[in-house]
């Protein structure tokens, strides 16, 4: 039986990882020993009564509290970052999903490696920002990074069977999001509510802006490289519109590999949990006769400067990622409150990466302060 925690489980990923538990029952015992929320205990309750977790974490002291106070549970409620941390390394536990939003998964991912567990790993920030540590620390332990991210799972499903096979190229899919083909003239003026309408996919606001911008490809490009250990040259974004490839390799002889599906991120994360195994499953599954058009564009930079920007940290690489990352967040944030406008989020960006200095091998310490700095000098902004 497979024993998980999971961090974010009230999030999009994370009440997705439920239903894949939920529709695995017969198939696969998995159990469910930890879970975490940051503020809804009020969905964290039910997970409670139907799950029956040991352990979990609210990162809000006060509905913490609330929470403990409401229980008809045994169950141990732990509060803050060192009860999410406690959640990553429980004893009985093999692996965590980890479905938290932004950098706060970084350490408890970290302790949870040390600890040997399996990480299924969705929260991408955690590789953008500190990939050559976890990486390491990751084979030191000999664990497994299983990736949910629905390309970087594409990418490890292509790779099956290919270990002798080095990778020529990867081909990372980009839906274009919802400003695909927009001129910056046309960006000037979208709303928020405009960047949330994601043309395939259902996700949290955050991931969800950041496909607006495209920020959520150069994240992922760089997440890419420390998974599969390739060049940034290796490493090409595609936009095709469909969201049906989920990405590509290419190998020596010209051979490509593709994985498709319907855009639904339980397929990645029941193959995370299942690996190597896959088990049958009810979600609906491709009609090639109705999804008969796949096309393929490329990125326009100059409109999609989050890209390019990307590109620009994992090429100067050190601590420059990690600044991208969180200035990124912040300005995310701030574009979410509406307290600035959607071109303004690269620009923020950019200036955070031109004022730092960089590190070219920080420590996990190094990154932290970084991190905290950018964050610091993008809400001064
Ligand atoms: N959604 C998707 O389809 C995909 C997501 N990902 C990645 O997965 C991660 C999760 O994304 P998604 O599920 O969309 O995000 P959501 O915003 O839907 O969920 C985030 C989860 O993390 C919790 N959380 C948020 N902030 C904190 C915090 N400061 N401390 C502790 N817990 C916190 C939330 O709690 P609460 O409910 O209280 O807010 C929630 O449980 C991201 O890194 C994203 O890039 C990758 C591929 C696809
Ligand atoms: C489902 C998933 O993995 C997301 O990261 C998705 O890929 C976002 O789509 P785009 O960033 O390609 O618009
Ligand atoms: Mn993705």
């Amino acid at each position: 039986m497979r024993k998980i925690s999971i961090l974010g489980s009230t999030g999009s990923i994370g009440t997705q990882t439920l239903d894949v538990i939920r529709n695995l029952k017969n198939a696969e015992d998995i159990k469910v020993c930890g879970l975490s929320t940051n503020q809804n205990i009020d969905l964290i309750e039910k997970q409670i009564y139907e799950f029956h977790p040991s352990k979990v974490a609210v990162m809000d002291e006060e509905k913490a509290f609330e929470l403990k106070k409401r229980l008809r549970s045994s169950v141990e409620v732990l509060a803050g970052i060192d009860g999410l941390i406690e959640i990553a390394t429980m004893e009985e536990i093999d692996t965590v999903v980890t479905s938290v939003v932004g950098t706060i998964g970084l350490i408890p991912t970290f302790e949870a490696i040390r600890r040997k567990k399996n990480i299924a790993l969705a929260n991408k920030e955690t590789l953008v920002t500190a990939g050559q540590i976890i990486m390491e620390e990751a084979r030191k332990n000999d664990i497994k990074i299983l990736p949910v991210d629905s390309e970087h799972s594409a990418i490890f499903q292509c790779l099956q069977g290919n270990k002798q096979n080095p990778v020529q190229r990867i081909i990372l899919t980009a839906s274009g999001g919802p400003f695909r083909n927009k001129s910056l003239k046309e960006l000037k003026n979208v709303t928020v509510e405009d960047a949330l309408k994601h043309p395939n996919w259902s996700m949290g606001a955050k991931i969800t802006v950041d496909s607006s911008t495209m920020m959520n490809k150069g994240l992922e490009v760089i997440e890419a490289k420390w998974l599969f250990n390739v060049e940034l040259s290796q490493i090409e974004v595609v936009v095709h519109p469909q969201s049906m490839i989920h990405s590509m390799v290419e190998f020596e002889d010209g051979s490509i590999i593709a994985q498709i599906g319907e855009p639904d991120m339980r397929v990645p994360i029941q193959y995370a949990l299942t690996f190597p195994k896959r088990y049958r499953s009810n979600w609906p599954k491709v009609d090639f006769t109705k999804r008969n058009i796949f096309s393929f564009e490329q990125p326009d930079l100059s409109v999609f400067k989050c890209l390019q920007l990307a590109y620009d940290a994992l090429a100067i690489g050190g601590s420059m990622p990690a600044v991208l990352n969180a200035a990124n967040e912040i300005a995310v944030e701030k574009f979410l409150k509406k307290e600035i406008h959607f071109l303004d989020i690269p620009i923020m960006i950019e200036k955070a990466m031109e004022a730092h200095n960089t590190i070219m091998h920080p420590t996990l310490s190094d990154i932290l302060d970084i991190d905290q700095w950018a964050r610091e000098f993008t809400k001064g902004r």
